[in-house]
């Protein structure tokens, strides 16, 4: 496989309604699109997930802009490789940027897959058919709008419901969810908005048989959430936390989680995303794969990481039409019964819709060798 040419895309796209969460409120978002094409003119696509600010890691669309122009595609222009494992260490001496060597590599794992006539899902060692998905809902204006929102969302089908929490909107926002929802699977995400202050508040939760808590402490910490640990009955999820296997390795060795968010642009790839799948499986870690507010390329894939078996949760890839008017792929991505089928056509198994592609640019650039 030859890396003949790359154009990167900055797109812009606003979402049905506002995602509002500990950090703050997006709804026009804007990330970059990473087209890949080898000597025969197959092309690969991957998708950005940072966002325009650094609230969730500290990249952004422009640090990520940065890193793939002025160093990782050069690393990579006119390289022949055998597999996409390579590009992660092709890519090792540049430090953290882990969603932006995600989005690149991402794009050379679906040229590798189209190459080799494999499912995305298939070349990464995935077998299933279908997947349950769940829902992630952002802060409300309150509880009656929460509660309105999660039973559309059941009534939708989704399988698991996923809220914020952050101090002064937690206990009885959680109460009150459960008194509607007594049987529902229902977790939390505070989005590191706790500290160990707050011990015994977050032990409250255990009452209300939550599947876990989502990164209730610092979004770089591993130590202080091996110590709540101890305190909750509730299983803590890692998300923010776990930026590589090592990360995973420790956290899981301090019992810091029993349960990872296993995010590819975190991670900074498919490649290092299936590594800590296989290590937490042979630990007994059950995963699932967490969202970013994806375009339907991200979304595409969600779903074939999540096709490996130890994804036994169900996820945040929620359908196209959650986020969008219009997908930039089609068919967009459809949950049915709360589940999403795994597209067996070679690649992404998605096809890239140009016309809304080239709708939402804002900005491209072409490189070649
Ligand atoms: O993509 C989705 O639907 C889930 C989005 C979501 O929950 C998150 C996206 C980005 C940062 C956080 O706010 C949160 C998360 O931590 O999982
Ligand atoms: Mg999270």
């Amino acid at each position: 496989m030859l890396i003949e040419e790359f154009t990167v895309r900055r797109l812009k796209m606003r979402m049905k309604e506002p995602f509002t969460t500990s950090f703050g409120t997006l709804q026009d978002k804007q990330f970059l699109l990473i087209e890949v094409k080898d000597e025969l003119g197959n092309s690969g696509w991957g998708e950005s997930v940072a966002f325009e600010a650094p609230w969730y890691t500290e990249e952004t669309v422009d640090t990520n802009l940065h890193m793939i122009r002025d160093f990782l595609i050069p690393l990579l222009i006119g390289k022949k490789l055998s597999h996409p494992d390579q590009v992660g260490e092709i890519f090792s001496p540049i430090r953290g940027n882990n969603m932006a060597k995600a989005a690149v590599e991402g794009a050379v794992w679906d040229l590798y897959a189209k190459r080799n006539n494999l499912s995305l899902a298939k070349a990464l060692g995935g077998n299933r058919q279908s997947i349950e998905v769940g829902i992630s809902i952002g802060l409300q204006q309150d509880l009656p709008q929460l509660i309105a929102k999660v039973q559309s969302y059941l009534d939708e089908g989704y399988k698991r419901i996923k809220v914020k929490i952050k101090p002064g909107e937690d206990i009885e926002l959680i109460r009150g969810l459960r008194a509607s929802f007594p049987d529902v699977p229902l977790m939390a995400d505070a989005n590191s908005a706790y500290t160990l202050e707050d011990t015994s508040l977050l032990k409250q939760l255990d009452e209300f048989g939550l599947l876990m808590i989502e990164q209730p402490l610092g979004y770089d910490d591993i130590v202080d959430h091996s110590v709540l640990q101890q305190e909750l009955k509730t299983p803590i999820c890692l998300d923010e936390s776990i930026h590589s296997l090592t990360d995973a390795r420790k956290a899981i060795a301090l019992g810091s989680t029993k349960v990872i968010n296993v995010k590819i642009g975190r991670v900074g790839g498919l490649s290092e995303a299936k590594r800590i799948h296989d290590y937490c499986m042979a630990h007994g870690i059950p995963v699932w794969c967490g969202g970013m507010l994806e375009a339907g390329i991200g979304r595409a894939h969600n779903i074939a990481l999540t096709s490996l078996p130890n994804f036994i949760l169900p996820g945040d890839t929620a359908g196209s039409s959650r986020y969008w008017e219009k997908d930039i792929i089609t068919p967009e991505v459809i949950v049915l019964d709360g589940q999403i089928k795994v597209p067996s056509t070679k690649g992404i198994g998605f096809v890239p819709d140009l016309a809304a592609i080239e709708e939402f640019t804002v900005g491209k650039w072409h490189f070649t060798k």
